[in-house]
């Protein structure tokens, strides 16, 4: 069945149509973000959701969406997403960083300029049929000196665009590089600084706990008398009555919001001020952002309901349309070794260790451990998957590792995943042959070489002259029909394994009887 995706943000019509070239099934109801309980209603049918601003993808609406695998921002900013809920239920949120960054960037320059010319006081002024040429007296920006929050792709670009109209641009950013200030012709400056110098301040930074209120009264007590302050990044970045106190004061001589704490705002406190400029929210809205948003997070939706691939998303490592298929025989060997252990391993879990050897180690290792921590947590817990397995991993105090090798022994490629307890380290490897199947080569530390069906036995024995006859005939005094039997041991006369696939499900009492084979250890059914 072709997977069916709600688009339920005004999106560019582009998007429908890749969805409907690629074989996914899209409804386009771009009122329906804005409706909680009309989307809570039909979440429930889709794969994927596309989004722009106005969808909140909370908690409860995660909670109703039982099929959803994808949500893709046609944007940047995801704080209208509950990351952490959607990972915890396996649900992948990717966006497009790069399609509205320069036009963003334009709508901070624009703003720059409207404020600081006072163009939307003038325009209506003059529209009104008063002409009043000496209210409206500006400020040049020629030689000012413009201040950056944030220096990433939008604060590079209006970087870029700054230096064009010959200011003098610094930036306070923690993770800019000098190397990167020095290509850009950016002074990185701390934030007092910036504060204290700069004419024009303008804000590119993600909304979080630390960058909250950035700008409150503290700040901007600290900035130059008559400076001017432009917010086209998150609402809550700057301490909006403080704004307004300063705007009033005359502290600001202007500034310019294009984001507010509460939008839709068709209220706030900085409606009204003089020298304010507003837009709502328009800083990604040109055609060609929203062509290149849509265009670009339908492609990249389609790529991961129709093959796996992941791109630009906030809670999972990236896996190529390329990789993708080279990759799946890999995924779905280390979920059947993560299964195998998970299955067989009854107390807290401390320590996972993935060892990749040969080409194995030169792909994309990262996804594996996501596919092999799933398979280990799938027996423990209810729903898990490579987006949500690493959290959940990590949440349960379990410490992960990562080794590449070079190829190991008679394999071409090599994974192992050894599992540490606080009782015991068990450790199974297996590897893909040239057919694509993974096949399992070890299990604790002793070679075999077994294919997993759906049903399999998990046998611990003696190695003892009898052994496999009185096994198969228990099996078959109990209409259980083996399909395949695989044995290794560790020397002669010594620890054995033995994996043996079934056709059906082993019965309790059938497994009672098995347990009481003659140099039977122990029995386990696995599934997989
Ligand atoms: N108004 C609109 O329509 C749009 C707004 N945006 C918003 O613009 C903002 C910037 O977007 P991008 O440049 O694409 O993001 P980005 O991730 O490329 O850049 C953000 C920069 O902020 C820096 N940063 C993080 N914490 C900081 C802190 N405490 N102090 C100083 N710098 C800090 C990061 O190091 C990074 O370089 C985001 O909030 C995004 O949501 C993006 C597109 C459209
Ligand atoms: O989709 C929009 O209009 C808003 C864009 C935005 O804020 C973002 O990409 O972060």
């Amino acid at each position: 069945m072709a997977p069916k995706v709600l688009i339920s943000d005004k999106l560019s019509p582009a998007a429908v149509q890749i969805f409907k070239d690629r074989g996914v099934e899209a409804d386009f109801l771009p009122d329906v973000g804005k409706d909680k309980e009309k989307l809570r209603e039909i979440i429930g049918q889709y794969d994927g959701l596309a989004i722009r601003s106005a969808t909140k993808v909370t908690e409860k609406i995660i909670a109703a969406a039982d099929n959803l695998k994808v949500v893709g921002r046609a944007g940047i900013g995801v704080d209208n997403v509950d990351i952490p809920k959607a990972t915890a239920r396996g649900i992948i949120v990717m966006n497009t960083p790069f399609g509205n960054a320069i036009t963003t960037a334009e709508h901070a320059i624009s703003m720059m300029m409207a404020v600081a010319r006072q163009i939307p006081a003038a325009d209506a002024s003059t529209q009104a049929g008063k002409w009043e040429k000496s209210r409206f007296m500006g400020r040049e920006i020629t030689g000012k000196t413009l201040g950056l929050i944030g220096c990433g792709n939008i604060g590079s670009i209006v970087a870029e665009r700054g230096i064009g109209l010959k200011m003098k641009v610094i930036a306070f950013d923690p993770f800019l590089t000098p190397e990167r200030a020095l290509a850009l012709g950016v002074e990185k400056v701390e934030l007092d600084g910036l504060l204290s110098r700069s004419d024009f301040i303008t804000l590119h930074t993600p909304l979080t706990d630390k960058t909250r209120n950035t700008i409150d009264a503290a700040a901007i007590a600290q900035m130059r008398d008559g400076a001017y302050l432009i917010n086209c990044a998150r609402g809550g970045l700057a301490d909006e009555q403080a704004v307004r106190d300063a705007l009033d004061s005359g502290k600001l001589a202007g500034a310019a919001f294009d984001v507010f704490v509460d939008e839709p705002a068709k209220e706030n406190v900085l409606f009204g001020a003089p020298t304010f400029v507003s837009t709502p929210h328009l800083g990604a809205s040109t055609e060609e952002a929203q062509e290149n948003v849509a265009l670009q997070v339908a492609e990249q939706m389609c790529d991961y309901l129709l093959s796996g691939a992941v791109r630009n998303a906030l809670n999972m490592p990236s896996i190529t349309a390329e990789e993708a298929p080279k990759l799946a025989p890999f995924v779905r060997l280390a979920e059947q070794l993560g299964s195998f252990a998970g299955q067989l391993t009854e107390t807290g879990i401390e320590r996972v260790r993935l060892e990749y050897a040969g080409a194995v180690a030169d792909m994309n290792v990262q996804a594996l451990t996501s596919a092999a921590l799933t398979g280990l947590l799938t027996p423990l817990l209810q729903t898990v998957n490579m987006v949500s397995a690493p959290i959940l991993a990590k949440e349960r105090g379990m410490q992960i590792e990562e080794v590449r090798r070079d190829k190991q022994g008679a394999y071409e490629t090599y994974i192992r995943l050894t599992v540490e307890t606080e009782r015991q380290s068990r450790s199974v490897a297996g590897t893909v042959f040239a057919d694509g199947k993974p096949r399992i080569i070890q299990v604790k530390g002793i070679n075999m070489e077994a294919e997993l069906g759906e049903h399999m036995l998990y046998i611990t024995n003696e190695d003892k002259p009898g052994f496999i006859g009185h096994l198969g005939m228990e099996l078959g005094n109990n209409e259980v029909n083996i399909a395949t039997f695989n044995l290794g041991r560790t020397a002669p006369g010594e620890e054995a394994i033995c994996l043996v696939e079934v056709d059906a499900p082993v019965s309790k009492e059938v497994m009672a009887r098995l347990e009481t084979v003659s140099h039977v250890k122990q029995v386990k059914p696995l599934r997989f």
